[in-house]
């Protein structure tokens, strides 16, 4: 098949991860047939430095007419303090592109299983997919600041809610059909917006899905203490970005978690969790896991590349198993070899490909 995939690397580690991302896809697409093209464009900080805003007219056209996006991360230092800031690009373009639903998995793989603080008793067979609302909650209210005060208002309507409730139980039917959904409802009005409506689409609309509400503050807590228990859970955009940062930790790295947010096109932007790291950026030394897993999801969710996508996980689980291991792993103990750089990790990774690619197409 061929595909147009636009790649915004952003600012930081970005550029360094997108680009181990890309040559996964091109040894993927080497072995399988298939001619990706990539265009690459600017986002974020390094997007108001050459074009005077952190998402042009012509970037977020030409994402609209391409099959999928891969992004790095935005942000920095250097565009902290201005009126125009990198993470505008990146909240317009999910809400310009329609991607309410934030996919974030996370598994555990038994090497980095020591590098989690956690008890590895605890994460053996983690297996989780955190389903994010993405385009409506708090970061994208009316936002007001005076001299001696400030506010972010949160809103959410019964349609936002419907759809991602209904994307995370439709996930779930192909898992455990187990969904938890979490919110603040003891508190919060559109909470209690967010826990009515999740109730009445699992009810209505997916009885053979068992539904259950967790209040935010205890599911940080229930996260780490018994996380092996969860398997799809949908929450809201804030609550969602911090409980994924914080699940990252299972996995043992914020820099092995992959991302796809979806719209109901086919579409979508791949991404790592994590930000731009502006204490490593530069040094080639970023996980590019994350970056390369998100490159999978693309492939799924984008391309309909089942295949494709499970074979680069297998070789990212291999590698990794195999002690292919990044600074941000390795530092723990776990290696007793020199941790390897960016592109020396995606270069074990293709490694690993041809030899799962055969045993994919083998299986299937
Ligand atoms: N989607 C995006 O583009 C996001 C952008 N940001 C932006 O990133 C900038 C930095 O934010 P932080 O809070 O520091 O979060 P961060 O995710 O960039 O970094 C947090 C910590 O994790 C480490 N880390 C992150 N990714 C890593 C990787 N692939 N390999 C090894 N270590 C990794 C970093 O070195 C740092 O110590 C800010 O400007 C923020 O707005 C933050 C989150 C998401
Ligand atoms: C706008 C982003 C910087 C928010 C974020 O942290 C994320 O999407 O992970
Ligand atoms: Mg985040």
């Amino acid at each position: 098949m061929h595909a147009d995939i636009v790649v915004l690397p952003g600012d930081g580690i970005g550029p360094e991860v997108t680009a181990a991302a890309v040559a996964v896809l091109q040894a993927a697409g080497r072995r399988y047939g298939h001619t990706f093209r990539f265009e690459t464009r600017l986002i974020g900080g390094a997007a108001i430095d050459a074009e005077g805003a952190p998402l042009s007219d012509a970037t977020l056209d030409a994402c609209r007419k391409a099959d999928a996006i891969l992004l790095g991360a935005v942000g920095g230092p250097k565009w902290s303090d201005g009126e125009i800031r990198p993470e505008q690009g990146l909240l317009k373009l999910r809400k310009a592109l329609g991607l309410y639903a934030n996919l974030r998995p996370v598994r555990t793989h038994p090497v980095a299983l020591t590098a989690s603080p956690i008890k590895s008793h605890l994460l053996t067979g983690v297996d989780m997919i955190v389903v994010r609302e993405l385009t409506g909650g708090v970061y994208f209210g009316r936002r007001t600041r005076t001299d001696i005060a400030a506010s972010d208002l949160c809103e959410y309507t019964v349609a936002e809610i419907e759809r991602v409730v209904r994307r995370a139980c439709t996930l779930a039917r192909g898992r455990r059909k187990f969904v938890v959904s979490v919110d603040k409802a003891n508190v919060l009005e559109t909470s209690r917006l967010w826990r009515q409506v999740a109730t009445r689409v699992a009810r209505d609309e997916f009885p053979d899905v068992r539904l259950e509400h967790q209040l935010v503050d205890s599911m940080a807590m229930h996260l780490i203490a018994k996380p092996r228990e969860y398997d799809v859970i949908v929450t809201e955009n804030m609550f969602g970005d911090i409980l994924t940062d914080e699940a990252s930790m299972l996995a043992g790295s914020m820099g092995l978690l992959p991302s796809a947010s979806l719209g109901e096109g086919r579409g979508g932007v791949y991404e790592p969790i994590h930000g731009s790291a502006p204490d490593i950026a530069g040094r080639g030394i970023a996980n590019p896991c994350g970056a390369i897993l998100s490159a999978a999801m693309l492939l799924r969710h984008s391309l309909g590349l089942d295949a494709e996508a499970r074979c680069i996980e297998k070789a990212v689980a291999d590698a990794i198993d195999g002690g292919a291991l990044t600074a941000d792993l390795a530092l723990t103990g776990i290696a007793a070899r020199p941790p390897l750089g960016t592109d020396a990790m995606a270069a074990a990774v293709i490694a690993r490909l041809e030899v799962e690619c055969e045993a994919v197409v083998l299986r299937d």
